[in-house]
């Protein structure tokens, strides 16, 4: 099987003072956990770095740069999946760590449970030796400022036109494995201790190698109404596209609960698609040593990426910009 990785950096508004942070860090992400695919690395592992990668880049709301509930302060949620064995690891509502989709990983992987939440993740982590940080360290000077002017919580599934920003991943490897993996500070001026589709098993992500891969952005509360993420595989098991899904489940969302997002898919022949009905989302995916990504709806850029012989890094060649815009 060719591995193939898709990422997204959250569907919404991306105000322009984000674009260009944005396109890079979602680009960057892809072409690390590629790097991984390339080396004969798992899905779970692929995606986990391109998570790790947005959640340490300030421009996401992830990690280092989430927004700010209610009380200025980050509390965040993540969830990993393995399409293997459909095991699956999430925590939620957790402060004061970096990297909240390695503690899912290791809820995953070192518990009985599949979901950790707050003090209890907390002690977990401190547990497994997570290095506990400052708050300060994951608000930036944008998401301060976002938390003063906007005192109204996102919360109306309508106006989800903000700049949202939470990230995503889902991968295939040549095993024929799949894996997604989420990450979020959530809504901004959300009440302290709400909880997002990002930690939710079904809708914020899903991993099954039986049908794909899928890891979900927008308005949370109205994406676990529908499950979000299940019902995507769940019109793939009937026989559409992974972008026909996409599209069928993301217009139920709409029409149902009035709710607006965007998803990244891959199925289990490698098959992807990144779709949205908000008016953005950032996203890039690396195929056959190609990277395509894009922001707005039709647009699609593509390179073709090379191994640059350092540690195996696959970086884009210059030299070869087959850059387009097209539908999707
Ligand atoms: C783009 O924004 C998001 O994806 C937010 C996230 N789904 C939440 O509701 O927590």
């Amino acid at each position: 099987m060719k591995p193939v990785i898709v990422v997204h950096g959250g569907a919404g508004r991306i105000f322009k003072d984000r674009e260009e942070g944005a396109r890079s860090g979602v680009t960057t992400a892809a072409l690390k956990g590629y790097s991984i695919l390339k080396q004969g690395g798992s899905a779970l592992d692929a995606v986990e770095e391109a998570v790790t990668s947005m959640e340490d880049d300030p421009h996401f709301n992830a990690g280092c740069g989430s927004v700010l509930n209610e009380k200025g302060e980050v509390e965040m949620d993540a969830i990993i999946m393995d399409g293997k064995n459909l095991a699956s690891g999430a925590v939620s509502a957790v402060k004061c760590i970096a990297n909240p989709i390695k503690l899912a990983r290791l809820v995953m992987e070192k518990t009985e449970h599949m979901l950790l939440t707050d003090h209890g993740a907390k002690l977990f982590a401190k547990a497994m030796g997570v290095p506990e940080i400052p708050g300060e360290k994951l608000i930036t000077e944008r998401s301060r400022e976002r938390w003063s002017k906007n005192l109204e919580p996102d919360s109306n599934p309508q106006e989800f036109k903000k700049d949202p920003g939470t990230v995503g991943a889902v991968a295939i490897d040549n095993e024929g494995n799949v894996a997604c993996a989420t990450s979020t500070g959530g809504l901004t001026n959300k009440l302290v201790g709400r909880v997002g589709d990002s930690a939710c098993i079904g809708s914020g992500g899903y991993a099954d190698n039986h049908v794909g891969a899928t890891s979900t952005t927008g308005h949370g509360e109205s994406m676990m109404k529908v499950v979000l993420a299940r019902l995507i595989l769940y019109h793939m098991e009937q026989g559409m596209s992974p972008a026909e899904a996409a599209d069928t489940a993301l217009n139920y969302m709409k029409t149902r609960v009035g709710g607006l997002g965007g998803v990244i898919v891959v199925s289990n022949s490698g098959d992807w698609a990144a779709r949205f009905s908000t008016k953005q989302m950032s996203w890039a995916t690396a195929k056959d040593d190609q990277l395509q990504y894009g922001i707005y709806t039709g647009e699609i850029h593509t390179s073709s990426v090379c191994n640059s012989g350092d540690e195996e890094k696959w970086t884009v060649q210059q030299d070869k910009d087959l850059s387009l815009h097209g539908a999707q």
